[in-house]
């Protein structure tokens, strides 16, 4: 591998479907946040695309700038603290060329976002079937009146809810619609926030995990309901998680982000086989039960940078076993090393032969 001096613009993951138009496009995309008269650099050169009907995922320690950069992407982060730049497009459009009036409402009707802690993204005090209509209304209730949409109706609106409660595998969805919020379980509650993210009919649902405040048996029904949406409705869905093993097992795509950058992209299958970044390596060896049998998952010594000191050259370096006195001089450009592989690294490992990760 050849020095190229400082960071080069990373190039975006590929597409799993080069053929198709993205959902999602992301160049370039960096974002600094003020604190006090400086500017930090949060999340940068963050690229990636992804086709209809496709899954990936983005992992990450703590801090790697996982939540930021997808806040950043669906425009969700106050401009007034929040500086950023770089192309974004949803379903080919740019939305930055978008009058800012119009921007919001086409996000929304083409990307959803769904949070990890069901009970806050709902309101306690209002039965959930109205929470689904009212998103429905606010959203798809601007009509398409090219295509000769009449505006949503409240009756249709919610007669469209207790459908989707149907649809994301709730029973007895008339009755469940009335029901508040404390009325239901865990799995139930994130089933429902999934139901309002469908209420626009996005083209992407993006997670911020998901599962992570679920039990392991829930958890699995709700990826398994994600999985579903994508196949009978060409959903495409991008998680973000801590867990390697997950994000392995239901994406096809993974990005393995590091201090604000991504520092790896690869396929999902085969990832413990194929990954050539130590970071990732890293992640691997600290998913349980991976590696040899009985052998205890490896925690990663040492703490991601901070971003109010950010070192010079890579930013795995200082914890990296593996990093020559050269790595903390430049920062490492990310580089395809094979179709749909790029690795942000002076010196790639070879492939650590490991067992495949599973949850
Ligand atoms: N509202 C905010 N204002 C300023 N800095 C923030 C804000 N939110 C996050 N950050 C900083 O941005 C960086 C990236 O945070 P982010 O939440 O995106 O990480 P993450 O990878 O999603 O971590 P986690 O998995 O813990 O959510 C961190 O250094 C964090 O301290």
């Amino acid at each position: 591998m050849t020095r190229s001096g400082p960071a080069q613009a990373a190039r975006p993951a590929a597409s799993t479907d080069p053929g198709a138009t993205p959902v999602v496009e992301v160049e370039d995309l960096t974002v600094r946040v003020r604190r006090g008269s400086a500017m930090l650099t949060l999340v940068e050169g963050l690229s990636y695309r992804l086709a209809p009907a496709r899954a990936m995922a983005i992992v990450g320690e703590s801090g790697a700038g996982k939540s930021i950069g997808i806040r950043a992407v669906l425009g969700l982060l106050d401009p007034r603290r929040f500086e950023v730049t770089g192309t974004v497009r949803f379903d080919g459009v740019d939305v930055a060329q978008l009058p800012k009036a119009k921007r919001r409402g086409f996000v929304t009707g083409v990307a959803s976002l769904v949070f990890q802690d069901p009970t806050r993204s709902l309101n306690p005090t209002m039965r959930v079937g109205p929470q689904i209509a009212e998103a429905m209304l606010a959203g798809s209730g601007r009509p398409d009146e090219a295509a000769g949409e009449a505006p949503l109706s409240r009756a249709e609106a919610r007669r469209r809810s207790v459908e989707l409660i149907r649809d994301v595998g709730i029973a007895a969805p008339d009755e469940r619609y009335f029901a508040y919020p404390h009325e239901l379980s865990g799995g139930m509650r994130q089933r429902i926030v999934i139901a309002i993210a469908l209420a626009c009919r996005p083209k992407v649902i993006f997670c911020d995990e998901p599962t992570s405040s679920l039990d392991v048996t829930t958890q699995a029904a709700i990826m398994d309901l994600l999985d579903g949406l994508r196949e009978a409705h060409s959903i495409s869905n991008i998680v973000v998680t801590h867990d390697l093993a997950l994000a392995a097992s239901r994406a096809e795509q993974v990005l393995v982000m590091y201090g604000g950058q991504v520092v790896e992209a690869l396929p999902a299958r085969g990832l413990a086989r194929t990954s050539r970044m130590p970071y990732t390596q890293a992640l691997i060896r600290a998913v349980p039960d991976v590696g040899v049998p009985g052998r205890p998952p490896l925690p990663i010594e040492g703490s991601p940078p901070d971003p109010r000191d950010p070192p010079p050259g890579c930013a795995f370096a200082a914890r990296c076993e593996h990093a020559q006195d050269d790595c903390g001089q430049d920062r490492p450009a990310l580089v395809e090393v094979t179709d749909r592989h790029l690795v942000r690294c002076w010196h790639p490992r070879s492939a650590p032969q490991q067992p495949e990760v599973t949850p």
